[in-house]
C-alpha cells in the first residue's frame, strides 16, 4: 500500500558487502546472492525493479502516544512472490525525526539471527534475507559501521499504522486500510457476517499465540510499543531483545526500560494492552460489546497455547489449566536456584521420569522444594509408555540451542573484524535448534559469567 507513505531512495552504503544470507529466503524471493542483488539492496544502484517508499505510522511508545513515527530508517521495496522486502538501515526518510536513518552492524546481525532463530523454533516472526555490511561510519555510543538488514514479511503493517489514521481523523483512509488488510492478508474472514470483527478476533488470537510462545521459550522482546506490533501477529522489530539465561520472571532485557514496563512477566499483559490500542481504531464500526468480546479471546488463546508448549516441553499429556500450578512451581524452583531456563528444560529430552536420580535432579540439587515438585510431577504423568519415544518428543519441544546474547555478541565481534565465519556457523546451528549435533556442542552451555555484563538498549 504505497499510499501510506512517500517515495524515498536508499542512501548508498560505502563498500557494501554480504555479511549474512538466508538461502531459504533467497529461494522464496527468487534472488541470488550476487553483485546485482547487492547493488540493489544496498542502494548502490538506482535502477530498482521496485520503486522504494517509506511508510507513515504512529504508535504508543512506553505507554504514551507519539502522533507521528514512520519508517525513519528503512524503505519498502514492494512485493516479490507475495512477500514484502524491507531495507532496515537504508538512510534517512521524511520520518527520521533527526535520526541518521542508519542501523549499525551489531543490530543488523542481531535482527538477522533472531528472525532465523525464532522461525526455526516455531515462533511467528518476520524473516530476514540478508545482512549487508559496509564502511559507512555511524555514531552511537562510539563509532560503528552502518549495515542493512533485508527484512521480509507478508506484511509490515503495525498496529501503529491503524492508530495513525484514527488519530489524524482520516476515517475513510482507515477503513480502506482495514479492508485492504483483510483482502490481502485475512481473506478467510471476508465471508463472516461482520468481517471487521472477525478480523479483530483473528489478530487478537494470533498475537496471543505469539506472546504465549515468547513466554514458553524465555524470549523477551524489550520494546513492545504498538508500532512494533505486527498485524500478522509476528515477532517484529528486534532491538534489545534477549532469550533469558537464568530464569528470572521479572527479567528486563532493555537497559533503557527503567520501569520494567516490558519485563518478561509483563509481556502477556502488554500484548493485550496493545490490542486495546488497535481495537480502539475500530470504534467507528464496532460497538463496545463487540470489541470487548473480541479482546476477551486473548487470555484463553494465550493460556491454551502456553499450555500446549509447556505441556510438550514437560511431557504432560493433554495439559489443562489445572497444570498451570505445576508448571509455575517448576519455574519458581528454577528462579530460586538461579537455573538456566532453556538448558534446564532441555534435560527433559534425556529424562527418565520414573527415576529418582536424573540430570534434572543434579541441576536442582540444593534447591528447596524440588523433591516435592518431582513427586507431584511423577503423579501427574502416571508413568510413561515407551521411554525412547517420550524422550524423542521432548527433544522436539525443548531446543538444544537458543540465541543467547553472548553467542550473538561473539559472532558480531568477529564480523566487526571482517570475519563472518562465526556468524555463518551460528546461523547454521540456529536453523536446527532441536538437533543435538555434536558439531555445535560448544554453543550450548549455560551463559558464561562475563555475559552478564552485556547490556542492551534501543541504541541500534
Ligand atoms: N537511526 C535512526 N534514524 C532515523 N529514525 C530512526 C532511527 N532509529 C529509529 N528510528 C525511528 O524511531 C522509531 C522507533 O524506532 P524502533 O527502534 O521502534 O524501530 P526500528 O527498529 O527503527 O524499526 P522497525 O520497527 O521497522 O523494526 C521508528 O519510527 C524508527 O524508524
Ligand atoms: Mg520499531
Amino acid at each position: 500500500m504505497p499510499w501510506l507513505g512517500s517515495a524515498v531512495m536508499p542512501l548508498p552504503l560505502d563498500a557494501p558487502r554480504w555479511v549474512g544470507w538466508s538461502d531459504e529466503m533467497g529461494q522464496r524471493l527468487g534472488l541470488e546472492q550476487d553483485d546485482a542483488a547487492l547493488a540493489q539492496l544496498s542502494g548502490a544502484t538506482a535502477s530498482l525493479p521496485w520503486p522504494p517508499f517509506a511508510q507513515v505510522y504512529s504508535g504508543h511508545q512506553f505507554g504514551g502516544y507519539t502522533p507521528r513515527l514512520g519508517d525513519g530508517r528503512g524503505v519498502h521495496l514492494g512485493e516479490r512472490n507475495g512477500l514484502e522486502v524491507f531495507l532496515k538501515g537504508s538512510g534517512p526518510t521524511p520520518y527520521s525525526r533527526g535520526g541518521d536513518g542508519r542501523a549499525v552492524l551489531r543490530s543488523a546481525v542481531r535482527e538477522f539471527l533472531a528472525s532465523e532463530a525464532l522461525h526455526h523454533l516455531g515462533i511467528a516472526t518476520t524473516r530476514a534475507l540478508a545482512v549487508i555490511g559496509s564502511d559507512t561510519p555511524v555514531w552511537r555510543e562510539e563509532q560503528e559501521t552502518g549495515a542493512i538488514t533485508v527484512r521480509v514479511s507478508e506484511s509490515h503493517l503495525r498496529f501503529g499504522h491503524f492508530e495513525y489514521f484514527l488519530y489524524t481523523r482520516q476515517q475513510s483512509q482507515l477503513e480502506a486500510l482495514i479492508e485492504d488488510t483483510i483482502d490481502h492478508h485475512f481473506a478467510g474472514v471476508r465471508s463472516e457476517s461482520d468481517a471487521k470483527l472477525a478480523w479483530l478476533v483473528e489478530v487478537v488470537e494470533r498475537t496471543a499465540r505469539t506472546v504465549a510462545d515468547w513466554q514458553a521459550f524465555g524470549f523477551c522482546h524489550g520494546v513492545l510499543n504498538s508500532d512494533n506490533m505486527s498485524i500478522l501477529g509476528e515477532t517484529f522489530d528486534y532491538g534489545p531483545f534477549a532469550f533469558m539465561n537464568r530464569f528470572d520472571p521479572g527479567y528486563i532485557c532493555n537497559h533503557s526500560d527503567h520501569e520494567g514496563r516490558y519485563a518478561f512477566d509483563q509481556q502477556a499483559g502488554i500484548g493485550l494492552w496493545n490490542l486495546n490500542r488497535l481495537a480502539i481504531t475500530l470504534t467507528p464500526w464496532l460497538d463496545e460489546t463487540a470489541i470487548r468480546q473480541a479482546l476477551a479471546c486473548y487470555e484463553p488463546v494465550l493460556v491454551e497455547r502456553y499450555l500446549a508448549r509447556m505441556g510438550a516441553r514437560l511431557g504432560l499429556p493433554d495439559p489443562t489449566a489445572e497444570d498451570l500450578p505445576l508448571i509455575a512451581e517448576l519455574l519458581n524452583r528454577m528462579a530460586e536456584g538461579g537455573l538456566d531456563y532453556s538448558n534446564t528444560l532441555r534435560e527433559f529430552a534425556q529424562l527418565d521420569p520414573t527415576s529418582q536420580d536424573t540430570p534434572l535432579h543434579r541441576r536442582f540439587a540444593g534447591v528447596a522444594g524440588f523433591s516435592d515438585w518431582w513427586q507431584r510431577y511423577q503423579q501427574r504423568l502416571g508413568g510413561v509408555d515407551g521411554l525412547a519415544d517420550w524422550q524423542a518428543r521432548r527433544s522436539e519441544a525443548n531446543p538444544a540451542l537458543i540465541l543467547r546474547t553472548h553467542l550473538a555478541q561473539e559472532a558480531i565481534a568477529a564480523a566487526e573484524q571482517g570475519d563472518n565465519d562465526p556468524l555463518h556457523r551460528l546461523h547454521r546451528a540456529l536453523c536446527r535448534p532441536y538437533d543435538p549435533e555434536p558439531e555445535f556442542d560448544d554453543l550450548r552451555g549455560d551463559a558464561p559469567s562475563w555475559s552478564q555484563q552485556l547490556t542492551l538498549s534501543c541504541s541500534s
